[in-house]
C-alpha cells in the first residue's frame, strides 16, 4: 500500500430536495487500502458509492479517483469544466460495485452472467471471457455451478456470483453496498470468507458499506463512522471498536453490538 489517495471526497455536498444527505463530507482512500463505513441508516453511507458509481451527481465539492476529478475535468486552460461521457465512462471503468440485490440477469447461466459485460464493454473475446469467468467462479468457490441459472442457486452462492461479475471488469477499486443484507443469516458467512479472501489482495482497493460490525474489524484497515453526512469518528478497528473517543459512535456500537 502507498498513500497516493485513490479516492478523495473534498467538502461534497449531496441533496435530495430539501434534505441535505451529505454536509461538506471530506473522505479519503488509499489506493490498496479496505476501508469499512459503519454509520446509522439514512447517514448517507450509500450514497457514498452511488457517487463514485456516477449513479448520483453532486451538489458542491469536488470527488476525485485516481487523482482525475470525476464530475469535471481539466479543459484547456487547465480550469475544470464539466465531465464529457466518455470522462465519466473512463473513470466508471476503474469501479466495480456489489450490490445488495444481486441482479443477476435470470435468463442467463452464471458463467454467462459474469461474461457478458467483458464481452460486450471490454471487448473481450467470447474465449477470453470464459477463461476469466471461469477463474473468477474458482475464486469465489462455484467452479461447479457455471451452467446453472440463478434461480438454482442459493442468495449467498448468487451473490458470490455478483461478487465475480463485478471482478471480471478488472476493476481496481471493489465498492459493496451491504452485500450480505438480503441474505438469511446462514449464508452470511460464506459470502464474508470469499470478500475476506478479497481483502488479502494487496492490490485491490476495498470500499464497503456494512452493518456486519464482527466482519468490518477483521477485514478492514480502517472503519470510518458515518453521521449525518459526514465522518464523525475514523480509526482502525481496533481503536474503533474497542476505544471510541465519540459517544456518538459509543452510543451507535452499544445499540448495534447489544
Ligand atoms: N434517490 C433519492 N431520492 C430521495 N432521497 C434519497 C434518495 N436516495 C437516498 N435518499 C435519502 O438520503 C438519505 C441517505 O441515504 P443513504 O442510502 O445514503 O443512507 P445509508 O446511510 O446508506 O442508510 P441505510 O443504512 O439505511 O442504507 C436517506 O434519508 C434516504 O432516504
Amino acid at each position: 500500500m502507498n498513500d497516493e489517495p485513490i479516492i478523495k471526497f473534498d467538502k461534497v455536498i449531496k441533496r435530495f430536495g430539501d434534505l441535505t444527505v451529505l454536509r461538506e463530507l471530506d473522505f479519503t482512500v488509499k489506493k490498496g487500502e479496505k476501508v469499512s463505513i459503519i454509520g446509522p441508516s439514512g447517514s448517507g453511507k450509500s450514497t457514498v458509492l452511488r457517487i463514485l458509481m456516477t449513479l448520483e451527481g453532486i451538489d458542491g465539492g469536488i470527488v476525485s479517483v485516481g487523482g482525475e476529478p470525476l464530475w469535471h475535468e481539466k479543459g484547456a486552460d487547465g480550469a475544470l469544466v464539466p465531465a464529457s461521457e466518455a470522462h465519466l465512462h473512463k473513470m466508471r471503468a476503474q469501479l466495480g460495485m456489489v450490490f445488495q440485490q444481486f441482479n443477476l440477469f435470470p435468463h442467463m447461466t452464471v458463467l454467462r452472467n459474469i461474461t457478458e459485460a467483458p464481452v460486450k464493454v471490454l471487448g473481450l473475446s467470447r474465449k477470453e471471457a470464459r477463461e476469466r469467468g471461469e477463474e473468477l467462479l474458482e475464486l469465489v468457490g462455484l467452479a461447479d455451478q457455471a451452467g446453472k441459472y440463478p434461480h438454482q442457486l442459493s442468495g449467498g452462492q448468487q451473490q458470490r456470483v455478483g461478487i465475480a461479475r463485478a471482478l471480471a471488469m478488472r476493476p481496481s477499486i471493489l465498492l459493496f453496498d451491504e452485500p450480505t443484507s438480503a441474505l438469511d443469516p446462514e449464508l452470511v458467512g460464506e459470502v464474508l470468507n470469499v470478500i475476506g479472501k478479497l481483502a488479502e489482495e494487496h492490490d485491490l482497493t476495498m470500499l464497503l458499506v456494512t452493518h456486519e460490525m464482527r466482519f468490518a474489524r477483521e477485514v478492514s484497515d480502517r472503519v470510518c463512522f458515518f453521521d449525518q453526512g459526514r465522518i464523525r469518528e475514523e480509526g482502525s478497528p481496533e481503536e474503533l471498536f474497542t476505544d471510541p473517543s465519540e459517544e456518538r459512535t459509543r452510543e451507535f456500537l452499544q445499540a448495534i453490538l447489544d
